[in-house]
């Protein structure tokens, strides 16, 4: 047994400038481990308790020293002395003292950090990566990355209504040969905005912010980028979208596209138009197709383009396990966004990961918009044989933490690696 010996917490910056939680484990061998907590803007409504202060003379009420002392506190209390190999055991004393529902005692932020500090921690003191100790011998799988290379929604301040279009090379043969290619048709986009006279701001995750004249347009832009590079779309290359509507849902139960023409959808105009998207484009994913509000709605979705893409539920699900199988119960989607800070424990995301699967879904690692440059999430995705994995622009230190960090789990792997490509995807 690997003890713990110390756990210590302190604030520090997001990607967006705002305040998050940062966790150091050091076991009684010396072995140390430490672990940043990303953060969303799209959030789900169910999703476990981010901690933050709400004192407005500091970081306008988002500062996290709350978390951060009940990290140092009770939390270090707890688990001195601890065996930090047993992942699922320093889970649950941190859930039984929190006592909640949605983590909202001790912040799932606060949670979180520990349970990833002390996983690092472990797999440092059995001198093994952070994949391999989590996924033993069999995580060889590297996923296949989907790259957002252009932002709206509540990501950018642009007329762009969807938050989410990701360029996924499918055809690659390894993640190295991936990240050139989505790289290089990031470059080739670049350079289409810059002749059309459209800015080459980005926006929270790295990808092209500019204001366009229709949502669909981002798709047109995208395959010519994969043209310019010299790719083939639909075959080297796909599209996956996460139009994040739960983000454009009104209480009236109906869409509304309010930052490009105010013009307003309901539920069944919505499939319509993913479905006429799919038919034009090569489309292989689109998460939040519908909001979190109208499973009735997802139900339909379902069966109308469930056979021919993948139906990711993010804000819907929560990486939440019970609200999974209640979504696999009633024929919702056919796939599950993974973000760890949704649900706030590693032992949990792996539950969470389990039930996607035992309904037939597929499960996609996510980061969140908020990032730091902890890579965790990519050993996770290898760990975890996701095959899929998306954290952003190739561009943006917090996002390249996690493309790079997969390089060398390639490297590492050696000729064991299997790059994931169209494993989770169907041919559009
Ligand atoms: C990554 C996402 O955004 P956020 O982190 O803002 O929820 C998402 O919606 O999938
Ligand atoms: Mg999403």
């Amino acid at each position: 047994m690997t003890a713990i010996a110390s756990i210590t917490a302190r604030e520090i910056l997001d990607s967006r400038g705002n305040p998050t939680v940062e966790v150091d484990v050091v076991l009684t061998d010396g072995s140390k481990g430490r672990a940043a907590v990303p953060s969303g803007a799209s959030t789900g409504i169910r999703e476990a308790v981010e901690l933050r202060d709400a004192d407005p003379k500091r970081y306008g009420g988002k500062g996290v020293k709350k978390a951060v002392a009940n990290v140092k506190g009770a939390i270090a209390t707890a688990l001195k002395g601890a065996d930090a190999t047993n992942q699922a055991a320093i889970d649950q004393t941190m859930l039984e003292l929190d006592g909640t529902e949605n983590k909202s005692q001790l912040g799932a932020n606060a949670i979180l950090g520990v349970s990833m500090a002390v996983a690092r921690a472990a797999a440092t003191s059995e001198n093994l990566s952070v994949f391999r100790y989590l996924g033993g011998e069999a995580a060889t799988l590297l996923p296949t990355p989907c790259f957002n290379i252009l932002n709206g929604g509540a990501h950018a301040d642009n007329s762009v209504d969807f938050q989410e279009y990701k360029l996924v090379p499918v055809g690659a043969t390894s993640f190295a040969q991936a990240l050139q290619m989505g790289t290089e048709v990031y470059h080739a986009l670049k350079s289409i905005l810059k002749q059309k006279g459209y800015s080459t701001g980005i926006g929270d995750e790295g990808g092209f912010a500019p204001d366009l004249k229709a949502n669909v347009e981002a798709v047109e832009l995208i395959l010519e980028g994969i043209e310019k590079a010299g790719y083939k779309s639909g075959e080297e290359l796909a599209i996956a979208l996460d139009p994040a509507t739960s983000e454009l849902w009104r209480e009236g139960g109906y869409y509304e596209f309010f930052k490009s023409d105010q013009s307003q959808k309901n539920s069944s105009q919505m499939i319509d138009l993913w479905e006429s998207w799919v038919n034009q484009y090569p489309i292989i994913s689109l998460e939040d197709g519908l909001g979190e509000q109208d499973w009735q709605g997802w139900q339909e979705l379902t069966k109308r383009l469930g056979d021919r893409i993948q139906l990711v539920g993010d804000d819907i699900f929560c990486t939440n396990p019970k609200i999974i199988q209640e979504a696999i119960d009633k024929g919702v989607g056919n796939a599950s966004l993974i973000k760890v800070n949704q649900i706030g424990s590693i032992t949990e995301t792996l539950a969470a990961i389990n039930t996607a699967r035992s309904g037939g879904y597929t499960v996609y690692i996510s980061h969140r918009s908020g990032e730091t440059t902890d890579d965790f999430i990519a050993d996770l995705a290898v760990a975890t044989m996701a095959g899929q994995l998306k954290t952003g622009a190739p561009c943006r230190g917090e996002r390249v933490a996690k493309y790079n960090q997969l390089l060398r789990i390639e490297e590492e792997l050696g000729n064991k690696a299997v790059y994931a490509g169209w494993q989770n995807f169907k041919k559009p």
